[in-house]
């Protein structure tokens, strides 16, 4: 069994933000409620899915930032420097949520030159877009940038139908993200939660935390949200955190909510419903280590009958 994944114990804080079409609020408004959790005693501070702008695919153009080169200009980002500011502010740890991403891959249809394919540059310009989350150090420092994995791309007959690869193009990697002071944490984006491979590198590379800025929709909310968030904590013996937007029945895409923390033994420990709100929660050190002890999965593994997956894994684009 491995032992103190978790240094010492931490405050989690999920912030069910209310997200509207004008960035600018989105910033402040997002800024005041970070604050607000910190406040409350939270050092480790999500943001939502695309919590700077409405979330679908014709948005994604209009609202998106250029992160490239590292660090960009104001001009360029201004969510980049609002969130590094906001972590020196707050002096917590911030996973921004997810913004839309640009690209200028620069030539005739994006890297491959293949328009249209999925390989970027699908309006022939040679911009790519990403579904991009920025995590921030308490010194404000850009600790890491994970792009969604597993585009969001469903069609349920008569409920919703949803397709990101129409605009958006993969991230290409994990993200574990070493913090110091507590420990391994991963990053993924909502439809990245789907694959359990994913969370389950990440968990046996040593991650304590398993954090999903996402976006359900009532069908698929209602279905799995919770459920994802259990089994993937249940899977892994981890704690798993889902921070959505809240609900606005105006807005074009309509939110699940209901941000979450589950334990490791996938219990949750904390449930929003679907208005805004913020859920601290303390991870304790040690309780990962006891429920392992309980039911010792990771000295059960049986690698001469299936592979181990987590000797696989990219973690570098
Ligand atoms: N919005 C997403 O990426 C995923 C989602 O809503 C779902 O998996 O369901």
């Amino acid at each position: 069994m491995s032992s103190q994944l978790l240094k010492k114990s931490v405050k989690l804080a999920l912030v069910q933000l209310a997200c509207t079409a004008d960035k600018a609020h989105n910033l402040s408004h997002a800024r005041t409620k970070v604050l607000e959790a910190t406040k409350r005693g939270a050092h480790i501070v999500v943001l939502p899915e695309c919590f700077n702008s409405p979330y679908g695919t014709k948005f994604f153009p209009q609202y998106a930032e250029t992160l490239l080169p590292s660090p960009p200009t104001e001009a360029q980002s201004p969510t980049f420097h609002a969130l590094s500011r906001l972590a020196r502010e707050a002096g917590a740890y911030i996973v921004g949520g997810s913004i839309p991403e640009v690209v200028d891959e620069g030539g005739k249809g994006g890297k491959d030159g293949d328009k249209g394919k999925g390989k970027g540059g699908k309006d022939g310009t040679g911009r790519v877009w990403y579904n991009t989350s920025l995590t921030f150090a308490p010194s404000g420092e850009l600790l890491a940038t994970h792009r969604k994995v597993h585009l969001f791309d469903i069609d349920i007959p008569g409920k919703i139908k949803f397709k990101e690869s129409d605009i958006l193009s993969p991230g290409n990697k994990i993200t574990l993200i070493d913090i110091p002071e507590y420990g391994k944490i991963a990053v993924a984006i909502c439809y990245d939660i789907r694959f359990p491979e994913l969370a389950t590198i990440a968990a046996r590379k040593g991650a304590f935390l398993l954090l999903y800025p996402g976006a359900f929709n009532l069908t698929t909310g209602a279905l799995h949200w919770e459920l994802q968030a259990r089994a993937r904590a249940m899977d892994n013996q981890v704690y798993v955190g889902l921070c959505s937007p809240s609900r606005d029945m105006e807005a074009e895409y309509h939110a699940w909510g209901h941000s979450l923390v589950v334990g490791p033994n996938a219990e949750v420990l904390e449930q929003l419903d679907e208005k805004e709100g913020i859920v601290v929660v303390e991870l304790v050190q040690g309780r990962i280590d006891e429920v392992r002890k309980g039911i010792p999965l990771y000295t059960q593994r049986r690698f001469d009958v299936y592979p181990d997956v987590s000797e696989g894994g990219k973690f570098e684009e």
